[in-house]
Formats: C-alpha cells, structure tokens, sequence
C-alpha cells in the first residue's frame, strides 16, 4: 500500500514539474509533438567492444573506422560513381584526417577540384548518416568552429531550389579559397564517425598485456557517449590506484612480462628504478632462469597475497597459499600431492620458515609504489573516469552487458557467496559489489574493504574473474598440465538457453530479443569455436584484440553493432599500423555476420530512453487534457 502511495505521489510531483515546465496548450502540445517524431525514428547504432588489453593502434583504427560501417557507407553511396582505390582513399582520409592530408599535400594531390569533389562526398555522407536523427541531435553533435556552416550545407542539399544549389556551391568555393579546407575537413569527418556510433559499450578488460592502455582511456574519455563494464583487469588497476599493495605487486608483474615499463613509467610516472636495482643486485651472482627482475615482483606478489588470503578466509583463495610448498634445496614444490621442478630454483627473497613475510626492502619497494600510484594524477584520473563510466554490470535497451560471469554452482542454480557477512547470489551478489566497489573508490581513506580489490580480481567467485587463476604454476613450472585454470560452472551453463534465460530473468529482462554480451573468454574462432552460445541467448565477444592471444584467436577483435535491423558481429583481421594505413590506404578487414534481423524496424520507442519519453508523452497529454478542459470551464 505504502509503495503505490509512494508512486502516486511521485506521480504527481513529475506532473506539477511537467506544468511549470510546460504552461500553456501550445508549450505542452509542441513537446508532445516533438517527442512523438523523436520516437519514430530508427533506434541509434550501439557498437559494444571487448577485452582491449592496451592494443592502442587497433582499437583506435576500429574507433576511426566505426568498426567498418564507414567502409559500408561509402561502397553504399558511391559504389558506381567511384572505383574501389577512390573509395578506400575517401575512408582512409575519414580515418586518419592529419595524416592523409599531410601525404596528399606532398604529393601534390591537394587542388581546388580535389577540395571540391572530397567536400561534396563528405557532406554526402553525413547527410546519409544523420538521416536516422533529429536535426535538434545533429546540430548538438556539431562542432564548434564550422557548426553553422555544416548544419546550412547538410539542410539545403535535397532542395530542389536552384539558388540554393548555387549558395551551397559558394560556401564549399569560399571554404577552399579561404585556405579552410584542411580545417574544414577534418571537423567533418569528426563528425561522420560521431552520428556512425550513437553509443558505445566497453564490456571490460582495457588494461594489461599491450602497453598503450593509457592513451586507449584519453581516447574513450573524449568519446561522446559510452558505458564501461569492469574487467578483472580493470579492477587490478583501480585497486592499484587506489593502494592495495596486492594489486600494485600484480600490476607490475604483469606489465614487466610483457616488457611494458612504459606505461607505468612514461604513462603514468611510476618509477620502477628501485626495484630493478635491488633485483639486479641481488641476483648480480646467480644463475637465472628467469629474469632477476621478474623474479623479485613475482615473490613481492605471492607474500603478499598470502598475507592477505590469510586474512579474509572469505574469499576462500587458500588453495592459492603456496610459497610454503617450495623445496628450494631440491629446486621442486609440491601441489596437491603431485611434485613439480621449478623453472627456476634460485628464489633468495623466499625465506621458508616465514614464507609470506616480506623483507625489509621488500616493503621499502612497495611503500613507495604505493605512494606512487595514489600519486600519480593522470592514473588518478583515469580511474575516476572508470569509475564514472563503469559498472559491474549493465541493463541497456533489453540486453544484460558484463566482462566475467555470475557465478554458479555445479547444479545449475545461481551460487551464494558470503561477503563481508552478507550471503548472496545473482544480481543481489553483482549489485552489492557495485556498492563496495564505488565505497572503496570514493573513500578519502583507505577503506577497509581494500583487499577485497584483489579477490575481485582473480578469485573464483569473482565476477570478474570467475577462475581459480594458476599464477604460480604458470610462473614457476613448465608443465603446461599444471597451467590449467578450472573455471567456474558459469562457464558450462553458458552454453544452454535455459541457465542463460535464468540469468536475464534475474535481471528482469524477458524479452525474447533480449541477449547477454559478455567478454573475459577468447574465442578460438580458428578452432571453430563460435561467439554464440545457448542457441544465440549469450554473445561472447571476446576476440583477441591482444596480439598476445592472436594466435589463439585466429581473429583480432570483435565488434558487436545493434541498430534499428537487427545484430550483427564483425570479426576484424589483423592491423599493421597507422602508416601502412594511411600510405596504401589500407583497412583491417573485417567479416560480417548477421546474428538477428528484425521484421520490423527497431525505433527510438522500443528504446530505454524511448520508454521514458513515450512516458513524458501520456503524461503531457494528460496535462493537455486538463488544459483544455480548464478552459472550457472559463468560457
Ligand atoms: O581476464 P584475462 O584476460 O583472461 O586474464 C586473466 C588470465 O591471465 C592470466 O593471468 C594469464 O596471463 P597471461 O596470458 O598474460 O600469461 C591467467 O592466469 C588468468 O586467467
Ligand atoms: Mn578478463
């Protein structure tokens, strides 16, 4: 009863807001008209991207080439009127503006009818791309410096006004002999890549294994619309950020493998002088199987884990407390009753009557690191911007989006989890470690749920994680059968339409065309491997942007697009660089499949922001029927 009288008054509260804001029948009749013509547009092109591991060169070939839908564009428009090389150098210079008109500038390609042409076929295409949008949304995306210019050229086109053909013809004329041509361009091909892309979701994992993570976040944070779900990477580096020492040790540790010091020291102004001179010196005389720098994160890693598995039994990670299994003398460890050689014997931090105490120095190097990163301001900003755009998990227009998984157990049913003495499962477990993340990033202190960063990142009943990570073993031993990572029952379950209609009903999503998207597990598509499960109900998108993980992938990167048709997947071939790109105009191939086509096309109304003016709609309607009874009453 409480709850409908809660409504109700709400209810009401919106309708006197909505008065004030619209006084008058015609305030009032004029918005309804509006929002009616806004609803019946075509819903707006949703691009969803996973797992970019700092491939900084692909992801922002994808970003400038809308992944692939530019190329389309332009074969649709000009597919009789222009040859393929022409067209592939119109894409290459929406791509790459600065670039290509800095090489055709040299090679002395850049005249009046090369101005002439280029322009017309730019404002071509935005006209064909902001067709699916009001002008009032156009005119919002428009930039700054040539906005009224680009909004007279894109209005005036499809009159069949000679005048205004001719006024059209004398903008583009006095663009060129102004010399604003370059300019001009480039503000143009802004904006045909930003109506392309309506909004974009970066279902997780932006960090780690490629080296440029860095500049993919300045990128996304100039982007004009977009979501983040966090990875478990990305929560590696938020903990780091925020001082978990844990997740500092992993940080490095990760990066230095993939010989990344430059995002940690250019990127981000973190030092790793002392630690490579305290590991160099230490192992000066030793025989190395592994690089003495390596080694030295790597031990500074496992204390303290151990030391923080041991103190949150809750995380249930002692099966990972292992340093205490070395035999150092014999160079062997023992897991679960099985002995192992080690790669590398020669590990003199580990003192094994306190194998999870850290040294003197040890401690004087994280300190530091710690200071470090809660220091740097570009990392700080990064991830307050990840924090801003992120969540665990996110409902958007019918579909569920999430990096890892909702943990299961073995029988199918959701697993209950007991965290900081709650015991919960499914959404209630993904929402509270929505809030514990966000209490822990927001905290001015160091928060007492910190440590629970790490377990975020690699436990098994993570969400981000969702495996029992073999870190050691795959660190310490070479046999490859000591590297495989259980996964949880998620992973099983995943494959059929019941246990993932299970999941989005637990998020309210009954839709038939409603789907999950989610990424963390590389699809070896060269294997056969398909990024559709239960039947086409869960669309795993993680392709392998990581040239680490090509190999197994067989592809780089997936792109999944949902617009007013339907879904469809493009999977992207390997990019060489920019300057291949631009000097033979030279694209990432990528192949198309459809994934659902709709009968009807999907409109702004059938949208979650559709839902809301379709809303703001039968209310305003009711006003305008009180309006007009009122003022039969007065006369
Ligand atoms: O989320 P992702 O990309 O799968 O990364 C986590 C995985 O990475 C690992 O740490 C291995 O890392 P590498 O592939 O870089 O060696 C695994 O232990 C873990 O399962
Ligand atoms: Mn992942």
């Amino acid at each position: 009863m409480n709850h409908i009288y809660t409504d109700h008054k709400f209810e009401e509260k919106y309708f006197q807001l909505l008065k004030s804001q619209y006084p008058t029948i015609q305030d009032a009749s004029t918005e309804i008209i509006n929002l009616e013509a806004i609803l019946s547009l075509p819903k707006g092109t949703e691009h969803f991207m996973s797992d970019i591991h700092g491939e900084f060169e692909a992801f922002y070939h994808i970003m400038n080439n809308c992944s692939g839908v530019i190329k389309e564009k332009v074969d649709l428009l000009y597919a009789d009127q222009l040859n393929a090389d022409d067209r592939q150098e119109l894409c290459t210079l929406i791509y790459y503006p600065d670039e290509k008109l800095m090489m055709l500038k040299k090679e002395k390609k850049l005249h009046k009818d090369w101005y002439r042409i280029t322009l017309i076929h730019l404002i071509e295409l935005t006209t064909l791309l902001s067709s699916k949008y009001t002008r009032s949304k156009v005119r919002k995306a428009l930039p700054k410096q040539f906005g009224y210019i680009i909004d007279e050229l894109l209005h005036s086109r499809d009159s069949q006004d000679l005048n205004i053909s001719s006024y059209q013809n004398h903008i583009i004329d006095t663009i060129i002999d102004i010399s604003n041509a370059d300019a001009f361009i480039k503000e143009l091909v802004e904006l045909i890549k930003h109506l392309a892309v309506d909004h974009l979701h970066i279902i997780g994992d932006i960090f780690d294994r490629g080296d440029r993570a860095d500049g993919i976040i300045d990128l996304l944070m100039k982007y004009h619309s977009l979501d983040i779900q966090w990875g478990n990477h990305d929560v590696l580096w938020m903990g780091a950020a925020k001082g978990n020492q844990a997740c500092i040790a992993t940080v490095l540790y990760n990066n230095l493998r993939y010989h990344n010091h430059a995002i940690l020291e250019n990127g981000y102004g973190i030092s790793l002088r002392k630690l490579i001179t305290y590991a160099n010196d230490l192992y000066a005389c030793s025989e190395n199987a592994i690089d003495p720098v390596i080694k030295t994160i790597a031990v500074i890693m496992f204390k303290l884990e151990g030391q923080l598995i041991m103190r949150n039994p809750d995380f249930q990670m002692q099966n990972r407390l292992l340093l205490e299994h070395l035999d150092l003398n014999h160079g062997t460890i023992t897991i679960n009753h099985q002995t192992y050689q080690l790669k590398d014997k020669h590990l003199l931090t580990v003192n094994i009557s306190h194998p999870y105490e850290s040294n003197y120095q040890e401690q004087e190097i994280i300190d530091n690191l710690v200071e470090a990163f809660q220091n740097s301001m570009r990392l700080q900003k990064h991830i307050q911007f990840l924090c801003q755009k992120g969540s665990v998990y996110k409902v958007y227009n019918g579909n569920l989006l999430y990096h890892g998984c909702i943990p299961f157990q073995e029988d199918g049913n959701f697993a209950s989890i007991k965290l900081c003495h709650h015991r919960l499962q499914g959404k209630k477990y993904l929402d509270f470690i929505d809030s514990i993340v966000r209490h822990i990033m927001y905290d001015k202190n160091q928060s007492q749920y910190l440590d629970m960063m790490y377990f975020f990142w690699r436990g098994e009943l993570s969400p981000f994680s969702g495996r029992v990570c073999k870190t050691f073993e795959r660190f310490l031993i070479n046999e490859e059968a000591a590297h495989c990572e259980p996964s949880n029952p998620y992973y099983h379950f995943f494959n059929y339409e019941k246990e993932c209609n299970m999941i989005l009903h637990e998020f309210n999503l009954f839709s038939p065309y409603s789907h999950i998207i989610n990424g963390h597990l590389p699809i070896r598509v060269k294997n056969g491997e398909t990024p559709l499960k239960a039947n086409g109900k869960l669309i795993m998108i993680d392709g392998g942007f990581c040239k680490a993980y090509q190999k197994k992938t067989g592809i780089a990167g997936y792109t999944l697009i949902y617009n007013s048709h339907g879904l469809r997947m493009k999977a992207h071939g390997h990019f060489e660089n920019r300057e291949t790109a631009c000097l033979e105009n030279k694209d990432i191939t990528s192949k198309s499949q459809i994934i659902e086509t709709y009968q009807k096309r999907m409109t702004v109304k059938d949208s979650d922001n559709g839902k809301m003016m379709n809303d703001k709609v039968k209310q305003l309607k009711r006003l305008l029927s009180q309006y007009i009874a009122e003022s039969h009453y007065t006369f």
